[in-house]
């Protein structure tokens, strides 16, 4: 049966949201979720990306990302693939019961159910790319096959 998650508040699934509270070391810092760790990418080596790692919550990291008046790195369509394929790995390096979690899924698919985002999520309509559901379960075949 696919697994669909969107909000970091549902359980059992609510640990595949970069909005979960589960931080890591990468990159020489520490990153409260790995939703800052994303956002603050699209600016790094910047006083802003700082900002970003250093704020409370993963929706003010989002919304950070997201603004526009801050000019955004010119190769960030080639590499933000592989950013969150790094931050979602190390995210479910670091924490034991949730790199369970995600393992005990198996083989199923597993889908970022967003309403609004048709990259990362399956949008509205199911049509999406679900980019952050595919590099989950690449992570999850990572990790699966480092225990086995
Ligand atoms: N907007 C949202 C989530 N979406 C997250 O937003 C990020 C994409 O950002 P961007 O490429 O800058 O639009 C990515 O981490 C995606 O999973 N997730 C959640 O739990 N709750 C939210 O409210």
């Amino acid at each position: 049966m696919t697994i669909y998650f969107y909000s970091n508040r549902e359980e059992p699934y609510g640990c595949f949201s970069n909005f979960s509270p589960h931080g890591f070391e990468l990159d020489g810092f520490y990153w409260p979720t790995s939703e800052h760790y994303f956002q603050a990418q699209k600016f790094v080596g910047t006083p802003y990306a700082d900002r970003i790692r250093l704020v409370k919550t993963p929706k003010d990291a989002a919304k950070m990302g997201r603004d526009r008046s801050f000019p955004l790195r010119p190769d960030w369509s080639q590499v933000k693939d592989d950013i969150m394929r790094r931050g979602v790995l190390r995210k479910f390096q670091t924490h034991t019961d949730i790199r369970e979690v995600l393992i005990s899924t198996g083989d199923e698919l597993i889908v970022e159910n967003s309403p609004i985002d048709y990259y990362w999520g399956c949008g509205a309509d199911g049509s999406g790319k679900n980019m952050l559901g595919k590099i989950l379960m690449e992570v999850r075949e990572i990790l699966r096959d480092r225990i086995n």
